[in-house]
């Protein structure tokens, strides 16, 4: 007989050995079982997860060694074939295990706890005598108990019968939700003997009647209470009689608050037009070409999206498109829904589990075609992609930075290549290395240099708060600021005001000593929060009371120091008591729809400033905006990365882009100490083609992307000097092993030095050309997983790092 065997990628990721295991498969599951399935199997003392990735006929594992699949638990694969080969790729391209691959493509509620759920589809057929006595009366039941009576293969008849469907019930926050509905029998001849039954029950006799004008129909009971006055007691009678039947409707839960009013494609300007020309052409022509849109700020590269989109639907085809998590505001999905409506799936983290199920579902299900999401929607299952989008596509969030550490951008590439489908990269302010890309033709470049309604670019200010200090103005404003809000006060118009990163300074600071307070287990000042009068630990979570007297001095004279957007608010409320402030910060925001409400309000004038953090820096589209103005530009500029002027002149250019985007003018006021950065003031100038040219200068004379490629090995312990030592040993193995071309910093001491009680230390690799990387970091992967990690050591390489 020909035995079939399984190729299983077990979910074991401290394994040492990443690779799949072959397992019989029971008799009874093998007209059941397909590649990408999950499967239960035996694996050491325990049973676990598993995916299959293969089948086949003949194995080398002995007879008496292979062990069966224990349990198989999706009849219809999750995986696609496309996804199972995208996870060998990831694997090879971001050097992880491919576990940790396949599982980063499922939504979490297939990762969790759940319950399988069969269920009845279609109440008339005649069910084989062991299914019928599955069920009895109900209309659902446990996949287990088909899978112990060996009714597998049956089950997989009926499946595709339509008789039956399966369901994953997510324990915990994830079930499918459905609801209890009355189904009319679609048979006359049903209806009239449930009629003659009824012969002396008028009221039955009446409900009957009035079904017979709804055959086929599906009501809610209370519909038909209302519809028929009649009682639950009738319709249950009714119902008994065979005249209709409870069914289970299966609902989505709908993150949409509201309906949105549809919109009609606009009238392109020549720009746009031009771009999506060249968009559209490479879709007909089934061409995987990438491109990259760069578009200033109010260009309306949305409405080039929306419009490549459309093309693609109309092929029967399916796009993706993605935004970085803080600029997926309800206002930018709205303006998909509102083009796209039903068709339109949304994947976020601010959904619930059960929610990002549903929204998956819809997808897998072809029930929706475009889906606009964050990273992980890159790997939404469809299965027929016609157009991928990155939105903001320099944003760092795009890279993932736990293992598989991928870029959504290089995900997108592969996908577009295996769909033979365009990819559209668009920014106002592209990464260094898409715009080197699209130099030298790589990518194809696509401008749009004006704004879509030709408003002018917002004037731009730079305040230099060393001179403020010295003109003796002590507070966070300068005067330049506080004259334009003021102007906005008594114009009624409205203002965004920026604070680099959430109470990024606000530290607690001992007057007298100098003495910051730090978070025990990691080495960085805690930060002070107002409401809870508590110090946290932005990495950690770790927090503490605010200390009365300093703990290395005793001195009483310690305070919190610098802005945090709650001071912000309190000074605006001093200098301007009539202002109104919304605070959009991770604090305000907690709970769900907060992001929401806080625009909208915004949006209805509720409030004249809106004060907050990265998250108001893109996105944002309101006419009264007609004043920007950034607290201090200096935050971000001096983080110890290589990235950090392109990071400010990025986040500078957006948040000026929020001004003056409709018929006012828009001025935007920069407050800095270090006014003569290039970053700073080419930003002033808006100009991003003067700040490449700068950037790439300096980034070839250090040695950096996108000239050479770095690597980032990361080694931590909770004992520094076993950190130290073992970050040392990777060094040396690696100049050992890497060609002399190839230059090896370290091992040095992380920016972050200490992390939840771990010290780290790292080693960057740059290189131009070395074919030999990827082995040699597998190997060194390998020893690590079968040594190192035994004595406590943590190591991770990242191919791509966003900070070093
Ligand atoms: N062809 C057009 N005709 C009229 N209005 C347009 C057109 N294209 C875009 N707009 C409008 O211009 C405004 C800016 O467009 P959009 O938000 O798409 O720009 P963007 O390039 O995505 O900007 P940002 O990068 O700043 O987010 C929007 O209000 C949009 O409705
Ligand atoms: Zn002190
Ligand atoms: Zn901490």
């Amino acid at each position: 007989m020909n035995v079939l065997y399984a190729e299983i990628i077990v979910d074991v990721s401290t394994y040492h050995v990443d690779r799949s295991f072959d397992y019989a498969v029971p008799v009874e599951w093998v007209a059941v079982i397909e590649k990408g399935c999950r499967v239960k199997v035996p694996f050491g003392p325990r049973n676990v997860l598993g995916f299959v990735v293969g089948l086949k006929h003949e194995t080398d594992v002995p007879t008496n060694k292979i062990k069966p699949l224990a349990q198989i638990l999706d009849i219809e694969p999750v995986f696609t074939e496309e996804m199972l080969l995208m996870a060998k790729w990831l694997k090879n391209e971001t050097i992880c295990y491919e576990i940790d691959a396949l599982q980063v493509m499922l939504p979490s509620a297939l990762r969790a706890k759940y319950e399988k759920i069969v269920k009845l589809l279609n109440y008339q057929t005649i069910l084989p005598m062991a299914v019928q006595q599955i069920f009895g009366k109900r209309q659902q039941a446990n996949f287990k108990e088909f899978e112990r009576a060996g009714l597998l293969p049956l089950l997989k008849t009926l499946i595709a019968d339509k008789i039956v469907k399966i369901e994953n019930v997510v324990k915990q926050q994830g079930n499918v939700k459905a609801v209890r509905m009355v189904k009319i029998t679609e048979d006359e001849q049903a209806l009239s003997n449930a009629m003659q039954e009824a012969s002396r029950a008028a009221k039955q006799r009446s409900l009957i009647e009035w079904m017979a004008s709804h055959l086929g129909e599906v009501f809610t009971p209370q519909q038909i209470y209302e519809a028929t006055s009649v009682s639950a007691a009738v319709l249950q009678a009714v119902i008994e009689k065979g005249a209709a039947s409870f069914i289970q409707e299966e609902v989505y839960r709908d993150p949409f608050t509201k309906d949105v009013a549809r919109t009609q494609s606009l009238q392109l300007t020549d720009e746009q037009a031009v771009a999506l020309k060249a968009i559209t052409h490479s879709i007909e022509t089934q061409s995987a070409s990438t491109f990259l849109l760069q578009g200033v700020t109010g260009s309306g590269k949305t409405e080039v999206y929306l419009q490549a989109i459309q093309k693609v639907l109309n092929d029967g085809k399916e796009a993706i498109m993605l935004v970085p998590e803080i600029s997926l505001t309800p206002q930018m999905t709205e303006r998909f829904r509102s083009r796209f409506g039903e068709m339109v799936a949304v994947m976020h983290s601010g959904l619930s589990v059960g929610e990002k199920y549903d929204e998956w579902r819809k997808i897998q299900q072809g029930k929706v075609s475009v889906v606009v999401g964050a990273r992980s929607a890159i790997f939404a299952p469809f299965t027929n992609l016609g157009l991928i989008i990155l939105d903001e596509e320099h944003e760092s969030t795009y890279k993932q930075e736990d293992s598989p550490r991928y870029h959504a951008r290089d995900v997108a590439i592969w996908r577009s290549q295996y769909y033979r489908c365009p990819v559209i990269l668009g920014s106002a302010t592209p990464a260094l290395e898409s715009y080197a890309r699209a130099k030298k033709g790589v990518y194809t470049l696509l401008t749009l240099k004006q704004r879509a309604l030709h408003q002018a670019m917002p004037t731009v200010y730079v305040a230099d708060m060393r001179e403020e200090l010295q003109k003796g103005n002590r507070s966070m404003f300068s005067e330049l600021l506080i004259e334009g809000i003021r102007t906005r006060l008594e114009r009624q118009e409205q203002m965004v005001l920026f604070l680099n990163r959430r109470g990024y300074s606000s530290f607690v600071l001992c007057r007298d000593c100098g003495t910051v307070v730090q978070c025990p287990n990691c080495d960085i000042s805690l930060t002070y929060h107002r409401t809870t009068e508590k110090l946290k630990c932005h990495y950690c979570g770790y927090e503490e009371q605010v200390p009365q007297i300093c703990p290395q001095c005793q001195s009483e004279h310690i305070r919190y120091f610098g802005t945090g957007t709650q001071k912000v608010e309190e000074e605006i409320y001093k200098l301007f008591p009539e202002a109104r402030v919304l605070r959009m910060d991770v604090d305000t925001t907690k709970h769900k729809g907060a992001h929401e409400e806080i625009l909208q309000a915004f949006g209805e004038g509720q409030a004249d400033i809106l004060l907050g953090t990265q998250m108001i820096a893109k996105g944002l589209d309101f006419p009264n905006i007609t004043l920007v103005g950034v607290l201090s530009a200096d935050t971000s500029l001096h983080l110890p990365d290589y990235r950090a002027a392109e990071r400010t002149f990025q986040l500078l250019t957006q948040v000026s882009g929020r001004a003056g985007r409709h018929d006012k003018a828009g001025e935007v006021v920069i407050q800095t100490y270090t006014p003569e950065h290039y970053a700073i003031e080419l930003a002033k100038v808006q100009d991003y083609e003067p700040f490449y040219e700068r950037e790439m200068f300096l980034r070839r004379r250090s040695g950096y992307p996108p000239y050479y490629f770095v690597a980032l090995i990361q080694v931590s312990h909770e004992d520094v000097m076993m950190a130290a030592e073992y970050a040392g040993r990777a060094a040396d193995w690696l100049r050992g092993n890497l060609s002399n071309q190839v230059s090896i910093i370290g091992p040095t001491v992380a920016s972050i030095s200490r992390l939840q009680n771990r010290y780290r230390y790292q080693c960057l690799i740059k290189y131009k050309i070395e074919p030999n990387l990827i082995p040699v970091l597998q190997r060194l992967l390998a020893m690590y997983r079968a040594e190192w990690i035994k004595q406590g050591i943590l190591m991770t390489v990242d191919l791509d790092p966003s900070t070093i």
